[in-house]
């Protein structure tokens, strides 16, 4: 569990996470969301002990991080996978991650195996790495002390389309088997496709929290294009619907989509479109949210 409470911090005068609370439970993936600049790392870092909240808390298991004894046997951590001493191999950064998370080395060639990085490439000093490769070591290194917690900034950043595949399943599994993960990344699609519950930060401020089901669930109504405007307006007119009509010459029809094509069909009109209204998915929502002004503070499931 994680538990994030009115965490604030401010850089001089210059708010860069303001009021932040939510809450990520075990058997969850959160998906962390925000544009550039919303304060998506200073929180992680603030949650990890790295920076001081200017006033909030944190908590991870339900004690401050700087109060767990040997953290890496209970949060995994990978906020920047560019950090690595470039000098060691991927074998002795694991290695020495291991000895002091009084791990067992033999744990060492099995997240070498489990990230992909067995053979030659743990042999290979880190400065040699790419981005991906560190990202997946990186990957290694939080989950060497078999946490039941992973906070991770960005993990996906460099890998490829393989490596995004096989980190969503590592990811669905860890939370499958109990874990509670809290996980931030720009690419969406990604975190749509891993995540249960999404917290979208903008401006510092939540802007938006709440399980998939909530926020991605379409506002209702139904989308009908016709092949002649005027004569699906009319249709729907005649059936008595509710509707109105958009600028690219689509409807958006307050009824099911079977009434729409009932009355489009007894009127004769030929439907080309007919869809649930406000199907775009994690990145309508997230343009939507995060796109304009600096959001209010936001209502747990509610979109501001
Ligand atoms: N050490 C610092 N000193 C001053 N301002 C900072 C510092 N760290 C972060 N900030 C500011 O705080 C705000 C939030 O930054 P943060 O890195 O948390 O955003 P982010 O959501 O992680 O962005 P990105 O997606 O680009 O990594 C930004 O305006 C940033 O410039």
């Amino acid at each position: 569990m994680i538990s994030v409470e009115r965490l604030t911090k401010r850089y001089g005068d210059v708010p860069a996470v303001e009021d932040v609370s939510f809450h990520c439970a075990p058997g969850t993936v959160t998906g962390f969301l925000g544009p550039n600049g919303a304060g998506k790392s200073t929180t992680m870092r603030m949650i990890c002990g790295l920076t001081r909240a200017s006033s909030g808390s944190a908590t991870v298991k339900g004690v401050p991080y700087g109060r767990i004894a040997n953290p890496g046997r209970h949060v995994g951590v990978l906020l920047d996978a560019a950090a690595q001493h470039s000098g060691r191999t991927g074998r002795e950064t694991l290695a020495l991650t291991a000895q002091i998370t009084g791990i067992g080395q033999d744990r060492v060639g099995r997240m070498l195996d489990l990230v992909g990085l067995a053979g030659k490439p743990a042999r290979r000093r880190v400065g040699g790495y790419s981005l991906g490769m560190r990202q997946r070591l990186g990957i290694a290194q939080a989950l060497i002390g078999d946490p039941s917690v992973l906070i991770l900034d960005e993990p996906a950043n460099g890998l490829d389309p393989e490596g995004i595949f096989w980190m969503r399943g590592l990811l669905r599994d860890f939370a499958d088997r109990g874990g509670t993960v809290l996980l931030s990344s720009h690419l969406l699609r990604e975190v749509e496709a891993v995540a249960d519950r999404f917290v979208v930060i903008a401006g510092g401020r939540i802007a938006a929290q709440g399980s998939k089901e909530d926020l991605l669930a379409a506002p209702g109504g139904t989308l009908a294009r016709g092949l002649d405007r005027s004569a699906l307006d009319a249709a729907l007119a005649a059936a008595g619907l509710r509707f109105q009509s958009k600028p690219d010459g689509s409807f958006l029809v307050d009824a099911p989509a079977e009434a729409v094509g009932r009355a489009a069909a007894a009127a004769g009109a030929v439907l080309l479109e007919l869809g649930q209204a406000g199907g775009g998915g994690l990145e309508e929502l997230f343009l939507n949210l995060t796109t304009g002004a600096r959001p209010e503070p936001a209502r747990e499931g509610v979109l501001q």
